[in-house]
């Protein structure tokens, strides 16, 4: 009821358990608070806070023009409705290294487990569009170290993401892996993989646990958990999925209304106002408001006369 019991401690506990576990994490993308609690619910590791469907709800292209206000607002929201732990998109830190260290600090009040920082300039764009441009391994290894630093949680989950495959091929994205562990990353997020064989390449360069992106419409097809597990990632994020499924039925219903003027034969493929309620733990409220309100005030404490 009205939040988690789990700490941002033990969730940062849990996301590197998960980690360390050797069985795939799955996190997929929560595009609003709501879908917390059933991400948790159906049995996943954890929860994805993505940065293109912050902008996209908003209206905005994926281009880096959400504040750091906004993605640390919007970070504490999901991550106080889900025991599981969080992973947010930081996008290029909001700057260079003093603004990373302040993000840091902000997304870390927000109460997430994990934070990606990628090496793009800015403006950024989806790491799946054609003319990304990176910044120097310097300036990448700085926003890395500069956040590793600035972290008050030892346990907070600092991930590299590195665009560099789209750029310069697979042996500069080893290269840059090997980099940004080096600097401190406790995990790496290579960005844009070609193929499973690619996944795998990473997996041999570096030590640290290493992130998948099963995004749809991408360039990296869409691999199973297990196709995943097999080559050695750690963990899965299925970033936009769930605003796309959302978008996908909205659209259609919509048409159908305006085509028919009602929603009724639509109904049926409704989420239930029961199931709603279920998920927004009604029930644990109106318990709440039974043991503090309708309680028998004794004879003589009542303060009015006891008339
Ligand atoms: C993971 C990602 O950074 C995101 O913001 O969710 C995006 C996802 C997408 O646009 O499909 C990305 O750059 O891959
Ligand atoms: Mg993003």
């Amino acid at each position: 009821m009205l939040s988690t019991s789990v700490t941002p401690s033990e969730k940062r506990k849990a996301m590197r358990a998960g980690l360390a576990s050797g069985t795939l994490q799955r996190y997929p993308g929560a595009f609003t608070p709501l879908t917390g609690p059933l991400i948790q619910q159906l049995g996943f590791e954890g929860v994805y806070i993505s940065g293109a469907v912050m902008a996209a709800e908003l209206g905005l292209p994926d281009i880096g023009m959400t504040t750091l206000t906004e993605v640390a607002q919007r970070g504490r929201e999901i991550s106080r409705m889900t025991d599981l732990p969080t992973l947010i998109d930081a996008d290029t830190g909001f700057g260079e290294a003093m603004n990373v260290a302040r993000a840091v600090h902000e997304l870390e009040d927000a109460g997430v487990s994990g934070l990606h920082l990628e090496d793009q300039v800015n403006p950024k764009r989806c790491g799946h569009l054609d003319g990304k441009e990176v910044v120097s391994l310097d300036l990448a290894v700085q926003r890395i170290a500069a956040a590793v630093s600035a972290r008050r949680d030892s346990d907070l989950v600092i991930m590299a993401r590195t665009d560099i495959r789209g750029v310069s091929g697979l042996e500069a994205a080893k290269d840059r892996a090997k980099a940004l562990e080096a600097a401190g990353a406790d995990a790496i997020f290579p960005e844009a993989m070609a193929s499973l064989e690619e996944f795998a390449a990473i997996r041999e360069a570096v030590d640290v646990p290493i992130l998948a992106n099963m995004t749809e419409f991408g360039k990296s097809a869409l691999f199973t958990h297990q196709q995943l597990q097999d080559v050695g990632v750690n963990i899965a994020i299925h970033p936009v999925s769930l605003l796309r499924i959302a978008m996908g039925a909205i659209e259609r219903e919509l048409g159908l209304l305006q085509q028919t003027g009602t929603l009724d034969g639509a109904v049926e493929r409704m989420q239930t106002r029961s199931r709603l309620y279920e998920l927004n733990d009604y029930a644990a409220y109106n318990a709440f408001d039974e043991g503090v309100f309708n309680f028998e005030v004794p004879v003589g404490h009542r303060g009015d006369g006891d008339a």
